[in-house]
């Protein structure tokens, strides 16, 4: 088995009193994150294959009147980021993963968000990770420090591995939260 298959594996076999106890140090360091205070547009993703579950976070966002925005997977491996609000009717897409349908009036572009949560199945000391395998996130976050975006990866502890092989296009996340 390759190592995204053993660490998704590792994430998925995580037992419940694991996951929330995780899930408790992650949500905690959010809220205190003077980072995600001052933001205003927020992207994060919804769960699946055993990822930290966002939907807390998500509702903690909301409560403090953030605008929040999910991925929406496009044509050419490109991600678009909708907006999502209690009322936003979610639909699930080829990965079986839930999205807002697409409607182009609630789209925002890259650039214009403050903070991206984002999702991967391994990480190493340096901030590199390996994803899902689409390359999505490595595109959209091709240019983020010229943006002045702040990717903040979220995971499980067992996700951390030495050190990942980069590849050229793989971008280093500044901060990751995990326990
Ligand atoms: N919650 C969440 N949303 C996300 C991501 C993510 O990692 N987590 N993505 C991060 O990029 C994008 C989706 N990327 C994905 C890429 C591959 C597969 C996947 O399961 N691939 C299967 C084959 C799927 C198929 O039938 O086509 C596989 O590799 O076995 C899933 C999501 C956008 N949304
Ligand atoms: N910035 C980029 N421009 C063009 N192609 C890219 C870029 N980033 C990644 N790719 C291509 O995407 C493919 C998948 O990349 P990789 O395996 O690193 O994805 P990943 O980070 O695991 O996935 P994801 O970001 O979707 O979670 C690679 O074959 C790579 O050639």
């Amino acid at each position: 088995m390759n190592i995204r298959q053993s660490i998704r594996q590792k994430r998925r076999e995580l037992s419940l009193a694991q996951r929330n106890n995780a899930q408790t140090i992650i949500y905690q360091k959010i809220k205190n994150h003077p980072a995600v205070s001052q933001a205003q547009h927020i992207a994060i993703f919804l769960s699946f294959d055993g990822e930290v579950d966002t939907k807390p976070i998500i509702e903690y966002l909301w409560q403090q009147n953030k605008s929040v925005y999910l991925p929406v997977p496009v044509a050419d491996h490109q991600l678009l980021f909708l907006n999502y609000s209690p009322k936003t009717p979610l639909i699930k897409n080829k990965f079986g993963i839930l999205q807002p349908a697409i409607d182009e009036t609630s789209s925002i572009t890259i650039e214009q968000l403050d903070i991206v949560f984002t999702p991967l199945v391994a990480f190493d000391e340096r901030g590199y990770r390996m994803g899902m395998g689409g390359g999505y996130y490595d595109r959209a976050l091709a240019n983020y420090q010229k943006q002045q975006i702040l990717p903040i990866g979220l995971a499980f502890a067992c996700q951390k591995v030495a050190k990942l092989d980069n590849q050229p296009w793989d971008i280093k996340l500044p901060e990751i939260i995990y326990a």
